[in-house]
């Protein structure tokens, strides 16, 4: 039952003010809060507090640099609170019981250390719209109950060790939820509202699974490297240390019947291999002359990337041809293979016949951007059959079942592969809006400025979830991040490509630019064999340096900390006023290039300190909602 008086404790003192003062006396050790009491409504003046009528409605203290605890029976009698915000200090302990604050609407804990679970008195205050608790050490499991708050329009619980499933939320409003970065399991439910959701709200808990996040709850597909027949259950968390949690072994040979267009030269035997490579031969023989010659025009790019897509027009435009002309030479004994979940939209025949515009070279392969039947718009990366040549048909067919599995926002998605005799292709959506190379850089012409630091930061934020995604979701890393791996999505997001594909390339047979060099951890210039996620934290150190200050990855000293710094700001026309951000961004990028791969954070620790710096800079410009 609410309570409806709050009981006198002392008759000289108005309640609300002692309850905020038995807080200080436990929260605020370090005396920060210089609250004095000469008239008995003075506290409606204190810092944080705002009245009505003498009772407080809210209390607010982000970023006081409280230390301390919560104390049980101190707030509890604020029963006309609206808002409480602790927003940012160093609290810790417990959560205590809130229930009385029935009048509450919105709560944030968040980014403090509080620890214990989740508070089960929360679930009484039925006025809550606004739920953070999120960057908190709070464990156990959240509650199903949690349905009942049907007024939330923001819940986040990210970035603790909660574990359990996802309980079945369908607040219509909820308009801001995330529980990454914790240990939940299971299936998420698909409910109309937790549908609506991106992948991102989910990431980083390594056991949750089902349609929501496109992750099958079952066992894994195979990847690339692991010999294992047998499979334990999946991974206790405990196991890993600071929360990537590695799935399980694959199970081997994988099950091939569940998925459709099968490589049937690898499933059906030599004999079939050579028939339908007779046959092949014969049927392209026969349509040669057929074939159509005219190749289409494909239309450059969006508008907005006409400065960035300049370099790849003027080559395109040069060396403009048919894929059926380049792939012609392809032996068909093997159809398009779709990756899980992936509707076979198209033909091989389809996708030879498409016209075809050279993108680029790259270490791997070349590059075209192909348009089915004038629609469909889609990148094929053809494979050096002589550098892939170490990797065997079947390995590269698992290897890309699990590269192929692999869904985020910030990945540029693979639909489909092929491979027959000698030849490879992979065949990924078509991101229309140019590199984050072509961003920074431009065209050779034009000087290159500096990106804005909170485009810097928005880029690497987007990078760092995809990287932090691979390296969570799989045993796989990317392994060749650099500006023009980086793609520009339809609302300019930052997306990945290429990724976990120079595994698959014999790396002695590179001949790398100095660009590309430079990217390379100090452990794996000599050999791409020890490649690692850490070595993709040193390509992201480099590549935030890149975004920071415009230049090219061999164009930076090797500097201490210190003065890497000074050197950031030196390349940017700098005001002053992005200074501090600067100081930060140059941190991360620092400690993420340390030569030392143990000394690296891992990526999901890079994505903390990123989302740390959003998130001050965006109390900063008073930018977010409800917390001033
Ligand atoms: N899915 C895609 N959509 C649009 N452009 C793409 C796509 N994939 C690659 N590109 C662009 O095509 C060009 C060639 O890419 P490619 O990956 O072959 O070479 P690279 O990135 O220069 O080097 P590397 O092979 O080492 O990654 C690059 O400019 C790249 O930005």
């Amino acid at each position: 039952e609410p309570i409806t008086y709050p009981p006198q404790t002392n008759l000289m003192l108005p309640s609300d003010a002692v309850s905020i003062l038995s807080f200080k006396s436990k929260a605020d050790l370090h005396n920060k809060l210089l609250y004095v009491l000469n008239e008995r409504f003075d506290y409606c003046q204190w810092r944080g507090v705002n009245c009505i009528q003498g009772r407080v409605v809210r209390f607010l203290l982000p970023n006081f640099g409280l230390f301390g605890t919560f104390p049980a029976n101190s707030l509890s009698r604020l029963d006309q609170l609206r808002v409480l915000s602790l927003h940012n200090n160093s609290l810790s302990g417990p959560i205590p019981d809130l229930s009385s604050l029935y009048n509450l609407k919105s709560l944030f804990l968040g980014r403090n250390h509080f620890s214990g679970t989740f508070p089960s008195s929360i679930l009484f205050l039925h006025r809550l719209t606004s739920l953070d608790l999120s960057y908190n050490e709070l464990t156990g499991p959240l509650p199903v109950n949690l349905t009942t708050l049907d007024r939330l329009n923001i819940l986040r619980l990210e970035w603790n060790r909660f574990n359990g499933t996802v309980p079945p939320l369908n607040q219509p409003f909820l308009l801001i939820f995330n529980v990454s970065g914790n240990n939940l399991t299971g299936k998420i439910p698909v409910t109309p509202t937790l549908s609506k959701f991106n992948t991102t709200a989910f990431s980083l808990n390594p056991h949750l699974c089902g349609k929501i996040i496109n992750k099958a709850c079952t066992t894994r597909a195979p990847f690339f490297g692991s010999s294992s027949a047998s499979s334990p259950a999946v991974q206790s968390p405990k196991a890993n240390s600071g929360g990537i949690v590695a799935l399980p072994p694959p199970h081997l040979p994988k099950k091939k019947h569940q998925r459709p267009g099968m490589v049937l030269g690898f499933t059906v035997g030599i004999a079939l291999i050579i028939f339908s490579v007779l046959l092949a031969l014969a049927v392209v023989k026969k349509q040669g002359g057929k074939k159509r010659v005219e190749s289409k025009e494909t239309k450059p790019t969006t508008a907005s990337s006409e400065a960035t897509n300049s370099k790849t027009q003027v080559e395109g435009v040069s060396e403009r041809k048919s894929v059926i002309n380049e792939i012609q030479k392809l032996k068909k004994s093997g159809n398009l293979v779709f990756v899980d979940g992936e509707v076979e939209g198209y033909s091989l025949e389809q996708l030879m016949r498409a016209s075809a515009e050279l993108l680029g070279r790259g270490s791997m392969g070349i590059t075209y951007k192909a348009v089915i039947d004038g629609q469909l718009i889609l990148t094929v990366k053809r494979l050096d059959a002589g550098k892939t040549a170490v990797t065997s048909g079947e390995v590269f067919e698992q290897h890309m079942d699990a590269v192929g599995a692999l869904r985020h926002p910030n990945l540029v998605p693979v639909r489909a592969y092929f491979q027959a005799k000698g030849e490879r292709l992979v065949i990924y959506d078509y991101q229309p809006n140019g590199s984050v190379s072509n961003l920074v850089h431009g065209s050779r012409s034009t000087r290159a400025k500096p990106l804005h630091w909170t485009s810097c930061l928005k880029i690497a934020e987007d990078v760092a979830e995809g990287l932090a995604y691979i390296h969570q979701a799989s045993r796989l890393f990317h392994g060749n991040l650099k500006s023009s791996n980086v793609l520009l999505g339809s609302d300019f997001e930052a997306c990945l490509a290429d990724y976990s594909l120079v595994v698959l390339a014999d790396s002695s047979c590179f001949t790398e630019d100095p660009d590309s060099l430079a990217y390379k951890a100090p452990e794996i210039r000599k050999s791409s064999r020890r490649l690692t996620p850490k070595s993709d934290v040193y390509a992201f150190g480099v590549f935030l340096l890149e975004l920071l200050t415009g230049k090219l990855p061999s164009r930076h000293p090797v500097l201490v900390p210190r003065d890497m710094l000074e050197w950031v700001r030196a390349t940017r026309e700098d005001d002053g006023g992005e200074y501090h951000w600067l100081g930060m961004l140059t941190e991360v990028a620092s400690v993420c290039s340390l030569t030392s791969p143990e000394q690296r954070p891992a990526m999901w620790q890079v994505l903390k300190m990123i989302h740390e710096i959003k998130e001050s800079a965006m109390m900063d410009d008073s930018a977010s909602f409800g917390y001033s």
